[in-house]
């Protein structure tokens, strides 16, 4: 190369671009991923948004780390909220106290936090929803489903690390709560407890040591978690929704640069906005009128955040002592009595599977189809009745419990016995999901016979006509080709019943998952055909359609 062909840049920034990129060689990074293609869908937003407001849970918590002293000491409030004045508590609260009344912008910031945490949740949970309903964690996405999973969880920890951290009234009962079922881990739990809280709770400890989870641990873990989760993202490419054009091998839409880059930036300062707007009108975890944590009191009509009510409502759901028994008959171990507490354990267990099944749910699904194929197409939620109808029962059970958490608020405002509203609640426990399953499966498959009924005979018009013979009938008008490919590119599987291994056995398991499938897949929607299609088009008086033979259209 000679010297008058080396690109020799004019400006000041121009040089400096150039000397970073000659030393990390960041063009190429740019270049590489900057050509990505990312496809434009609202619901893939909430991805988006959970990113956001975890920078934003980044920046509010380092301004907090400024002002908070996680230090169990005892103190005297001095500060200027009068009603607190000369009580005794923890240098933590006194200190979140400070930052809410005494430090310049300070309550704007522990709000912030606050409000930007439970939207941090609830996008992480509704941005989880979308790609189950559109099993959009189907292979090869199954690791970035359980890698997404476990940053729910660890959601979850940073939340209620973090709302323990005050050492108020209601963070203490919550982590109080969480001693009682740390306890109830049969023979190990009262040691786990023991060595988390340095001794009888609450001890002295357990603020600066859940200070360290939630300013350090957690936060890197997310971190960590977040940068593999959009790693694979990368690597999968993005799943995108069928429409003409669009393949299993494609993906169509704009580049990440400068469209998304600019697009994306934008949407965090909207995030950031609202956030800010909500932290500035609107109160949030409002410390000083519960008061500093004594284990003697439990204010009433005090919730948990919201992603944590679940676990208190099955608490509360569950039959109190009337089922603790002792086990020593049956291990006797040397120690003193081991009792199985079963009100806090079938709770745990409960939440647990719940979890638990979130975690291998693509494998469950692969297991039942027997599906090996990658897909990167989405399903319309209609499309896939069956995970839909699953979806729905764990909303619908998650819901139950949540409401359960707030059983004594039902009981107040609606003016009825506490008891009836737990016995309620206790056969909704059971009937919702199974109630859930059985309606969301009827309006998918509803809402599949009417697609089918728009692709054979047209939309409704809404134009009523008389015949000269005086029949009154309704125009229906065809659809255009675009929304045609998009009500009939879908598969519908099948009965898949058990098979026989090679040596001519049918297994137990096989069995089972051809029960599962035939409990799963019997009741479907068969997709339009072309004959379907040309049939009802010549009945019509409509040309056929070209292009399209019975396989694609099935597709
Ligand atoms: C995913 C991340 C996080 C979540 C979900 C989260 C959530 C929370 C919540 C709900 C509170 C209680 C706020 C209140 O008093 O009303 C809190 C407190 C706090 N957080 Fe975070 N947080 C996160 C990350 C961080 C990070 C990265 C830092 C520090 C660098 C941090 C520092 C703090 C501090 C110092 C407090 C105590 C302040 C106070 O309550 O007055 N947080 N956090
Ligand atoms: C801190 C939490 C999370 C962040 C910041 C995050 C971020 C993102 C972003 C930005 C995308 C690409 C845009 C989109 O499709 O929305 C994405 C895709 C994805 N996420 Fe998450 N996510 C989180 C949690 C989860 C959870 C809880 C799950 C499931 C259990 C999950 C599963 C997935 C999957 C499978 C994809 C690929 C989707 C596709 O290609 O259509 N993520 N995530």
């Amino acid at each position: 190369m000679t010297t008058d062909t080396v690109y020799q840049p004019k400006t000041k920034t121009g040089r400096i671009a150039d000397f970073v990129d000659q030393r990390t060689g960041a063009s190429g990074m740019v270049k590489e991923f900057g050509r990505k293609i990312f496809p434009d869908h609202w619901s893939f937003m909430f991805g988006e948004v959970a990113l956001y407001t975890f920078v934003i849970l980044l920046i509010s918590g380092t301004f907090l780390t400024l002002f908070f002293d996680p230090s169990m000491a005892h103190t005297t409030y001095d500060g200027s909220y009068n009603p607190l004045k000369g009580i005794g508590m923890s240098v933590a609260y006194h200190t979140s106290l400070d930052i809410s009344f005494d430090v310049r912008g300070g309550l704007f910031m522990r709000q912030v936090h606050h409000w930007s945490a439970l939207l941090f949740v609830a996008s992480v949970s509704v941005h989880m929803l979308r790609v189950f309903f559109t099993g959009a964690f189907r292979k090869p996405r199954e690791l970035n489903w359980v890698v997404g999973s476990t940053l729910l969880v660890l959601a979850m920890a940073a939340g209620f690390t973090g709302y323990s951290l005050p050492d108020d009234l209601l963070s203490g009962n919550g982590l109080r709560i969480i001693d009682g079922i740390i306890k109830a881990i049969p023979v190990v739990g009262t040691y786990i407890s023991a060595f988390l809280f340095g001794g009888e709770f609450p001890g002295t400890a357990i603020i600066g040591r859940l200070y360290m989870l939630h300013i350090m641990l957690v936060p890197a873990l997310i971190l960590l978690m977040v940068a593999v989760h959009l790693f694979m993202v990368v690597v999968h490419k993005h799943t995108q929704w069928s429409g003409p054009g669009r393949t299993e091998e494609n993906v169509v839409g704009f580049p990440v640069g400068p469209v998304y880059a600019a697009k994306a930036g934008g949407f965090f300062f909207i995030v950031f906005g609202v956030v800010a707007a909500i932290s500035a009108f609107f109160t949030i975890n409002p410390i000083w009128n519960y008061g500093p944590y004594d284990p003697s009191p439990v204010s009433a009509g005090t919730q948990p955040d919201w992603y944590i009510g679940w676990a208190d409502g099955a608490l509360r759901l569950m039959p109190g002592q009337l089922w603790d028994f002792s086990f020593d008959w049956i291990i006797p171990f040397p120690w003193g009595d081991n009792l199985l507490a079963m009100g806090v354990l079938v709770p745990a267990v409960v939440l647990v599977a719940l979890l638990g099944g979130m975690f291998v749910w693509p494998w469950v699904e692969r297991w039942i189809t027997k599906d090996d194929r990658e897909h990167h197409l989405l399903d319309r939620p209609r499309n896939a009745p069956f995970r839909t109808a699953v979806g729905v029962a764990g909303v619908v059970f998650y819901c139950v419990l949540w409401a359960a958490a707030s059983s004594d608020l039902i009981a107040t405002h609606f003016h009825v016995a506490l008891n009836d509203v737990t016995y309620w609640l206790r056969a909704l426990f059971f009937l919702g999901p199974i109630l859930g399953f059985i309606i969301a499966r009827r309006i998918a498959l509803a809402l599949q016979r009417k697609d089918r009924d728009i692709v054979l005979h047209g939309r409704e018009a809404g134009i009523i006509e008389m015949s000269p013979e005086g029949a009154f009938t309704e125009r229906h008008e065809q659809v255009d080709e675009y929304k045609l490919y998009k009500l009939t590119a879908f598969e519908s599987p099948e009965v898949l019943p058990a098979q026989a291994d090679r040596a001519g056995h049918v297994t137990r398991s096989e069995k089972l998952r051809g029960s599962v499938s035939k409990f799963f897949f019997e009741d479907r929607v068969a997709p339009v055909t072309k004959s379907e299609l040309e049939e009802a088009r010549s009945h019509h008086g409509h040309h056929a359609v070209e292009g399209h033979d019975d396989k694609e259209l099935e597709q």
